[in-house]
């Protein structure tokens, strides 16, 4: 059965780039994935200060906001570097908190969808029919986790 998350306060919500579950990566400590995301759309620009501003951003609302300024542009390969820059918020996210690791391998094999309607990239859109990337890292990751507990190079 297909696995649809979107918002925090559903069912699956700790799938959303939203949940409050921090991340230390690039040497600092972002208070969720959406902040670490949001941050990196300026990095090497003349908007770096940006940058900290969104990490230090009070809710992950926030941080979307700032990220989302139309006033300031992003790094100028951002939607090529962007699903990477994903994959690392998300791998690092579930390898850093058992509890929502434990729920993304409950899941199986299930796929998993992002159910926005307001994103056909990162979710499947309006009509369903959206590239679903988020879901698609999610069981990406998903897979790379049970390969690492079974060579062992993680414990459960
Ligand atoms: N979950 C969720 C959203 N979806 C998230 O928005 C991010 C993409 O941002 P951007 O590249 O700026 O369009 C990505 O993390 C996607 O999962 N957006 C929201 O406004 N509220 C929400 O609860």
């Amino acid at each position: 059965m297909t696995i649809f998350f979107y918002k925090v306060q559903d069912p699956y919500g700790c799938f959303s780039n939203f949940s409050l579950h921090s991340i230390d990566l690039q040497g600092q400590t972002w208070p969720t994935s959406e902040h670490y995301y949001q941050a990196q759309k300026y990095q090497g620009t003349p908007h770096q200060a940006l940058c900290d501003k969104i990490r230090q951003a009070s809710t992950p609302e926030a941080a979307a906001a700032l990220g989302r300024n139309p006033l300031y542009t992003e790094q100028a390969d951002w939607d090529v570097i962007k699903p990477e820059i994903m994959y690392a918020a998300v791998r690092t996210k579930f390898l850093t908190h058992p509890t929502i690791q434990a729920e993304l391998l409950s899941t199986g094999d299930e796929l998993i969808v992002e159910n926005s309607p307001l994103d056909p990239y990162w979710g499947c859109g309006a009509d369903g029919k959206g590239q679903n990337q988020l879901g698609k890292i999610l069981m990406q990751v998903r897979q790379e986790i049970r390969q690492l507990i079974q060579t062992g190079a993680i414990s459960v």
